[in-house]
């Protein structure tokens, strides 16, 4: 019974969409947000597989306040390496969308109706390789299905890009089974935990340290003031790699990170990053300045006086008030006025602790998430500073392809609301390999040994997020 009445709603929506599209001639996005009983976020994104492998895309954040799962795609908003103009060009494609648009009943909730959710790679100038194919430098999904899982209920947003001459009937009765069979194959749904072994293979780690040691000198001698510098390790393993049972690890190893996962094709980038680029909520913006590290202790006290440590450490303290520096100046471009504290407190994830500082502003009237994205990436805490002077230097020092890893992560609903984390504790899955990301921010007085450590603790969320252990 409950399918007749939404077939109804969703038949009647897709019929103005298709009568739309002839007047106006182009394609019309219906979009139908409705309420729904509680759907777990991690099975839901497992379910999806069936009907559309390579079309999934999980986002939540530390507090999980805000859960979206997309499944499959009704539009596809892409830009080619080497566009410079790539922010705005996403901007513009999904205005244009926007303004041929349906949707029943509007703007309930942020998060809900019409959102896509992608992200971009770390820089459109870097040589592709090819396990990065298909991650271009942007890349956002318009969900067929989306899943919205906030403190206030859930929401399932069903998308089409209707045509004039679409086959309304049959459009409406195949989604509304795809629909109830998502929702059926959810409640069934047992998630497995297979064990899992593998190999790790770290590239020439001491030509990374040398290159650690040449960029400190560097930064002595005045070149640059920072540079983050990332190493890339493969994962052989066994069988492949399932971004649904990784999910769920991640989410209970990491509860105080966001989570991502972004599929293209038979690859997934995937992750538990505990650091926001940023936020816009109405007319607020949020940033995070997270840079400057040491590892957790063993015990209560150790945590402590290491976290004592890390708030007193000259070299860190430098390290993350580069990144305030830049934070500061970029959000002040596109805010009326900003809120910085005077100090950073200790932000502690499962495996490291961080300095952290949160910047808070009141947009200027037309600001948008995207343009504040521009402004901010690469933030210090992932390229360096000054911002264009890293970002070349990155392209020339490293010899990996950091594909989307450090770049930004994450969704914009059609208020223009949204949120982007930056990559990092990721990695990239392509059937039985994994390629994991960890980066450092390097600054005069560096040690290449103990940056070195850090990237290791850096790659652990993800390693163990893997499952099962090193053969
Ligand atoms: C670049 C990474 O971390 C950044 C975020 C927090 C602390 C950092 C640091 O202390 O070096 C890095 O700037 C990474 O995890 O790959
Ligand atoms: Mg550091």
């Amino acid at each position: 019974m409950v399918s007749v009445i939404k077939q109804q709603e969703l038949h009647e929506l897709l019929y103005q969409g298709a009568r739309q599209a002839d007047e106006r001639g182009q394609a019309i996005l219906v979009s139908q947000v409705r309420k729904v009983a509680p759907i777990d976020p991690l099975s839901f994104f497992s379910v999806g597989k069936k009907h559309f492998p390579g079309e999934r895309t999980y986002w939540t954040e530390p507090t999980r306040e805000t859960t979206l799962v997309g499944i499959g795609s009704a539009y596809k908003f892409s830009v080619d390496q080497e566009d410079e103009h790539r922010f705005d060009t996403i901007e513009k494609q999904w205005n244009a969308l926007l303004e041929n648009s349906i949707v029943g009943p509007s703007a309930i909730s942020s998060g809900t109706g019409p959102v896509i959710v992608g992200g971009f790679s770390f820089d459109p100038f870097k040589a592709n390789v090819s396990h990065w194919e298909g991650f271009s430098a942007a890349s956002f999904l318009l969900p067929a299905f989306l899943l919205t899982v906030k403190e206030e209920g859930t929401w399932l947003t069903v998308n089409h890009v209707t045509t004039r001459d679409m086959d309304v009937k049959q459009t409406a009765e195949n989604m509304l089974n795809l629909f109830d069979s998502l929702i059926e194959d959810c409640a069934s749904y047992n998630p497995s935990q297979e064990e899992q072994t593998y190999s790790i293979m770290e590239s020439d780690t001491e030509a990374w340290k040398k290159t650690v040691k040449e960029a400190a000198r560097d930064i002595r001698n005045g070149k640059m003031e920072k540079i983050v510098l990332a190493r890339e390790v493969e994962v052989d393993s066994k069988r492949k790699f399932n971004p649904g049972e990784i999910l769920q690890r991640l989410n209970s190893q990491q509860p105080d990170s966001f989570l991502f996962a972004i599929e293209r094709e038979n690859k997934c980038f995937i992750g538990a990053s505990p650091e926001r680029l940023v936020k816009k909520e109405e007319d607020k913006f949020f940033s995070t300045c997270l840079a400057g590290s040491i590892k957790r202790g063993k015990t209560a006290e150790e945590d402590e006086l290491l976290g004592e440590e890390l708030l007193n450490d000259e070299k860190n303290l430098h390290e993350h008030q580069l990144v305030v520096k830049m934070i500061r100046d970029a959000m002040e471009t596109g805010c009326d006025f900003i809120q910085v504290p005077e100090e950073p407190v200790l932000y502690k994830v499962r495996d490291i602790q961080h300095l952290y500082t949160p910047v808070v502003g009141k947009a200027k009237y037309g600001t948008t998430l995207i343009s504040m994205v521009e402004r901010l990436h690469p933030t210090p805490a992932l390229g360096g500073y000054p911002k264009d002077r890293a970002i070349s230097e990155i392209r020339e020092r490293e010899i990996m392809d950091r594909g989307w890893y450090a770049a930004p992560i994450g969704w914009i609903d059609s208020r223009g609301d949204g949120e982007f984390a930056v990559g990092i504790r990721s990695g990239l899955l392509d059937g039985k390999k994994a390629f994991l990301f960890a980066g450092c921010g390097i600054v005069g007085d560096s040690d290449p040994e103990s940056e070195y450590q850090e990237t290791r603790i850096k790659l652990r969320p993800m390693l163990s997020a893997l499952g099962g252990k090193e053969s």
